[in-house]
Order: C-alpha cells, then sequence, then structure tokens
C-alpha cells in the first residue's frame, strides 16, 4: 500500500528523497532509538561485536525463543547464539533493550567466483529513548565486562592459524580457528621455580596493567623471547601461557605471509587478549639483515626481478613494525611470542633491550625440574628417589625435560625401573659430556660403540634424543 502510495504520489525523481524524510519523520517520532554493531569496521574486527555475541550466547540460552546452535570440532560446549534476523530481549537496571541479529549476504560482482558469498554480520540494539543514557554509561561496559568473565572462565580456547595463506574466507578473515586443548599449564612445567615464577608474575603484571601502561604511554603489550634446545618447553610454556592468561593463540606461519602488508593485516585481524606466537623464527624468515628484504623458505628461492624493490617480501623491519611500530598499538593487550633454537642466529635489532621484554633461556632439565617430572610422571617426592645422586649428574647430563618425560613414560607402570634406567641413562649422557669437554669427542664414539657390542640396550639409553646419534644407532 505504502508502495503504491509513494508511486502515485511522488514523481520517481523524488522517491528517495521522500522516502528519505519519511524515515527521518519516522525516527524522529519513534519513541526507540538503534544502534548497529557490525561485526568489522572494514578495517579491524570489532570487539564490541565479539563481547556482544559472547555476552548473548550465555543469556540466549535462557530466553531466546530461536536460537542456533554450534558446536566447534572437539569442544567441550555447545554454543547458542542468536540465527539470523532473530531478536533477544534483555533488560538492565528495570530497562529493557532489544538485540536483533541481521546477517546480509551480497554476491561481490568483482570475484563472482568464489565459491561463498560475503556475509555483513550486524547486531541491532533497540532500546527507548529515554534510556538512552543507560547504553552510553553502562549497559554497553557491562557487557563487556561479562563478556570478559565469561571468556575467562571458558576452557575452550583457541588457537588461530594462518595456513591458508593469503585468502580470506567469507567474513573476510584471514586466520582459521581450532579450540585449544593444550593441557600444559605452569604446574606441569618443569623448570626452574624461581624463574617460573617470575614468568607468572610477570603475566599477571601485565595483564592487570592497563592503568601503568596508559600512565605510561606504551602500548599494552609485552614481548617474549624463549631460546633454547630442542626439547625443553619452548612450546609447553607458550600453552601454560595461554591457559594461565586465557588468551587466544595466534601461531603465525611466517613462511605463508607473502608481503609486509599481509603481515599487518593479519595483525589487524587479531583480537584483544591474545598470544601471537612466531615459532622457530631464524627458521621461518632470513633475519640476519635488517634491509634484507627477504620472504620466507618459500621465497628464498625467487629473488625479486631486476628493478623491483622487494615490495612483494617480507623485511625484518617489517616484522619489527609488527611486534613493535605504530602497526602494533591497533587493539590492546596482546603478546608476542617468538620462539628460536639458535639465538645466535638472529639479528641483534631483534635482541635489543625494549623489544622483547623478556628473554627467557629454555635449558636441559636441572634438578628443581627433574623433581617436577618425577612428581607429575610418577608421583614421587624427593625423599623417595636418591635425590644426591640425581642432582650430582643432572646437569652435567644435559638432558632435556622431553628425553626424561620419555624414559618416565615409557616406564610409568614400574616405577622402580623408571628411577633406575633414568638414573643409568643420565650417567652415560654425563659421562659423555665429560669426555667431551675434555676434547675426547673421538672418543666417545669409540666408546659407544665398544659398548654396544657389548649390550645394545646399553647404546639405546646413552642414545635416548640424541637426535644426532640416529644413524649410529642404525649402523650399530
Ligand atoms: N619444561 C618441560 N616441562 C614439561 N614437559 C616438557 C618440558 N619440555 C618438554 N616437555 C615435554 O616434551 C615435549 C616436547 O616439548 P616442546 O614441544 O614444548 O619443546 P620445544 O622446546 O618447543 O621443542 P621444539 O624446539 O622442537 O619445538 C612436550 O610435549 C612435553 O611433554
Amino acid at each position: 500500500f505504502g508502495q503504491s502510495l509513494l508511486h502515485t504520489l511522488f514523481p520517481p525523481e523524488l522517491r528517495f528523497a521522500s522516502l528519505k524524510l519519511l524515515h527521518r519523520v519516522f525516527s524522529y517520532f519513534s519513541a526507540y532509538c538503534y544502534y548497529d554493531i557490525t561485526e568489522s569496521d572494514g578495517v579491524n574486527t570489532n570487539e564490541l561485536y565479539n563481547a556482544v555475541q559472547l555476552y548473548l550466547s550465555s543469556s540466549a540460552s535462557v530466553s531466546g525463543s530461536r536460537l542456533s546452535l554450534t558446536r566447534a570440532l572437539n569442544s567441550s560446549s555447545i554454543t547458542y547464539s542468536l540465527s539470523s534476523n532473530d531478536r533477544l530481549v534483555d533488560s538492565f537496571n528495570g530497562a529493557t533493550v532489544e538485540w536483533e541479529h541481521v546477517v546480509t549476504q551480497r554476491h561481490s560482482p568483482t570475484f563472482s567466483w568464489r565459491p561463498l558469498p560475503e556475509e555483513k554480520r550486524v547486531f541491532t540494539l533497540r532500546l527507548r529513548k529515554n534510556n538512552k543514557h543507560l547504553v552510553l554509561n553502562s549497559y554497553l561496559d557491562f557487557v563487556m565486562d561479562r563478556a570478559n568473565d565469561l571468556r575467562r572462565s571458558n576452557q575452550d580456547r583457541l588457537l588461530y592459524t594462518n595456513s591458508r595463506g593469503g585468502s580470506l574466507d567469507s567474513r573476510g578473515h584471514p586466520w582459521e580457528s581450532v579450540p585449544f586443548k593444550h593441557p600444559s599449564t605452569f604446574d606441569t612445567l618443569a623448570m626452574d621455580p624461581l624463574k617460573k615464577s617470575e614468568i607468572m608474575a610477570d603475566l599477571l603484571d601485565f595483564a592487570n596493567g592497563e592503568a601503568f601502561y596508559q600512565k605510561t604511554g606504551r602500548a599494552w603489550k609485552r614481548g617474549y623471547l624463549l631460546y633454547g634446545p630442542p626439547g625443553t618447553g619452548k612450546s609447553s610454556i607458550i600453552a601454560a601461557m595461554a591457559n594461565f592468561l586465557g588468551y587466544d593463540i595466534y601461531d603465525l606461519e611466517l613462511t605463508e605471509v607473502n608481503t609486509n602488508s599481509e603481515l599487518r593485516k593479519l595483525l589487524m585481524k587479531t583480537s584483544s587478549k591474545s598470544i601471537i606466537v612466531i615459532e622457530d623464527i631464524d627458521c621461518s624468515i632470513n633475519l640476519t639483515n635488517r634491509n634484507n628484504k627477504l620472504g620466507g623458505r618459500k621465497n628464498a628461492a625467487a629473488s625479486p626481478p631486476p628493478g623491483d624493490d622487494g615490495a612483494n617480501t617480507i623485511t625484518l623491519s617489517g616484522l619489527l613494525n609488527f611486534t613493535d611500530g605504530l602497526w602494533s598499538c591497533c587493539g590492546s593487550e596482546r603478546i608476542f611470542v617468538f620462539t628460536t633454537n639458535h639465538i645466535g642466529k638472529l639479528d641483534p635489532a631483534l635482541l635489543r633491550s625494549g623489544r622483547m621484554d623478556m628473554h627467557i633461556h629454555m635449558s636441559y632439565c636441572s634438578f628443581p625440574a627433574l623433581k617436577i617430572l618425577l612428581k607429575n610422571y610418577l608421583d614421587l617426592e624427593e625423599s623417595d628417589v636418591e635425590g644426591e645422586e640425581f642432582a650430582a649428574v643432572i646437569d652435567e647430563a644435559e638432558m632435556t625435560p622431553a628425553d626424561i618425560s620419555e624414559v618416565l613414560i615409557k616406564n610409568r607402570r614400574d616405577k622402580s625401573r623408571a628411577v633406575v634406567e633414568l638414573m643409568d641413562g643420565l650417567k652415560i649422557r654425563a659421562e659423555k659430556s665429560r669426555l667431551k669437554k675434555l676434547g675426547m669427542g673421538n672418543v666417545e664414539d669409540e666408546e659407544q660403540e665398544k659398548r654396544a657390542l657389548e649390550s645394545p640396550q646399553q647404546l639405546q639409553q646413552s642414545c635416548i634424543g640424541d637426535v644426532v646419534d640416529d644413524d649410529k644407532m642404525l649402523r650399530t
């Protein structure tokens, strides 16, 4: 009826303007006002959208009439959310508000080959005009706080990966996510307790330090560099950090990123309260020269053509801007973690003070760390084993926690055998290191082979975790 009236009364040129006018008149006399909260502002993800989604998912289960239920792969819980164009009524301080979830799809003409249409998701908040001050003041703050609490209490964290390269999904996201269920915590982590509590205190200071960062004019972010031999727990400590703070993890695969601008886009699409990890940074990209315009392994072969300024590659300065420059400040409460097995291979620019706030050396298993492993794996206290004997050889043995946990897992049904085998393994390794230090590396080989002829089992023990010796094992 309205449409035919419009067609009769107004000439085509005036129809659009008259519609706008009618809309304004309607809004002026309407008792309600509306707020749109879009999923993304075109560049950044909108934190408020995510918070509203989480907040509504907790209250939707009780009061919603039509809900969409999702259960992510491997997730332990079902998530309720509003279906497209459905509404939910909420109340706050005696005022009633209404949420509507609007999902619109459009096929992009330029990318008509894309299998999925582009989606635009918006939460629309409707409330009475006389309650408007509630929204601007406390209701949205309440929603944000509640969402933060839910996020912290929710055990299902997300692990994001950019393994799809630079391509985007239907919602324009470059990251794919899976539920993150790594069981590592600071309790299970075998490392020096003093070092452990120092790291935990640092993490807590960071997470509760919004006011401090504001006061000192620093971006609310922190960088950790984890270095040490393979198997010393670098990945485990990252999982423990995420579980401790309740943060999501973004596992950034540098070899999938082609340009500095792609790197910036990835950063912009990360949410706050997250840990951005680049593992084995020395292997992902050549970082020896700040001006070195070199991509990752896959780009290393393809040197830029003559005349190309190298814009299609990642540079060290691009990476430093990612963690440290102006771009690193979009969003807040982010932790950057780089890991490396060879700290000596890193450019000093990456190591200079202030860039990575804390350098954490993940070392071979020490006696305090061994006690934690014995307790966790075998439920043994220091008094249950020959503590002094272990303490005497453990440092010299230079065995990683991964090597030791292998021995303990293998014999976990027979505790005394596990202890004996571990002690034998440690003694052999300590002896090897002693000989090595005396410059008798060759003697070690001969001795080992002689021993192997006598007892192949002993050789096996002496090679626990010694990757380079695999070849020797085979030969024997
Ligand atoms: N400090 C540790 N505390 C407890 N377990 C550990 C520790 N270090 C290693 N482990 C055990 O060894 C396994 C491998 O460890 P992890 O992957 O964390 O080592 P990494 O230093 O990251 O190795 P890489 O450099 O090869 O990635 C883990 O699954 C864990 O069970």
